[in-house]
């Protein structure tokens, strides 16, 4: 398959590990709710591996690493979590190299952008504020705003029914298996970048249509390279 950015009418693009490289908040908040907790804390490679499928699901996976029992644990757990990621959020997060200008470049090709992520509403919108990315997004749609979240393809049908495009004209730009999932039974095309999470897998084990080691090679200059096997690969 050759992607070419004239095929597609809009762009939904993935937060966590393909923007902003959140796993230092990650870290921050979790090992604050463990202290609170009476908890060891958990390393960054660890989190790393967990990170992906929303707040829900991080928690109790970190609770299961511990040996932690979820029905002692979690609701504290979980209240904790939202307070101390709230007041973290973006301080240890770093927007990745090419990403500004990967979407100003889909922007001015005239891509419709939406970004659509598994991380709650409320910490997605503040930190692409925070981050100065969120100008670029006609909306942006969290874990929360859906019945399911990704890997299931609902948040994607939902998103392209938003933006009035069909699947197959958008194209969705992640770092995971959830991403890529999605996309496939929602229709979508889909491009992962090599550099985020994916649960600590090579992404390249992913069905996918093309990798980016950045968002600018999306664009037209280097479009080229997403032609070519090595791109696609
Ligand atoms: O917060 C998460 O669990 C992952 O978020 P993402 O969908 O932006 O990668
Ligand atoms: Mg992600």
């Amino acid at each position: 398959m050759t992607l070419k950015l004239e095929d597609f009418d809009a762009a939904i693009v993935d937060l966590d590990g393909t923007m902003v490289d959140t796993v230092g908040d990650f870290v921050a908040a979790l090992n604050l709710m463990l202290e609170d907790l009476g908890l060891p804390a958990v390393s960054a490679q660890t989190v790393g591996r967990l990170v992906g499928k929303g707040s829900e699901h991080l928690i109790a996976s970190v609770l299961q690493h511990l040996g932690a029992p979820q029905e002692r644990f979690y609701a504290q757990a979980f209240s904790r979590y939202q307070h101390h990621y709230r007041a973290i959020n973006g301080q240890h997060a770093v927007v990745y190299a090419g990403v500004t200008d990967g979407l100003r470049a889909l922007h001015a090709q005239g891509l419709r952008l939406a970004c659509l992520t598994n991380k709650p509403g409320a910490f997605a919108g503040p930190l692409l504020a925070a981050k100065g990315l969120d100008g670029f997004f006609e909306m942006i749609f969290g874990g929360d705003a859906f019945e399911r979240k990704k890997p299931d393809p609902l948040p994607l049908r939902k998103t392209c029914e938003a933006l009035g495009t069909s699947p197959a004209r958008t194209l969705m730009i992640g770092d995971s298996s959830n991403d890529a999932l999605a996309a496939r039974a929602a229709g979508c095309p889909v491009v992962l970048v090599r550099y985020g999470y994916n649960h600590g897998e090579p992404v390249h084990a992913v069905d996918a249509d093309g990798f980016v080691d950045s968002l600018v090679e999306l664009t037209a200059d280097a479009a080229p390279r997403l032609s070519a096997p090595s791109g696609l690969g």
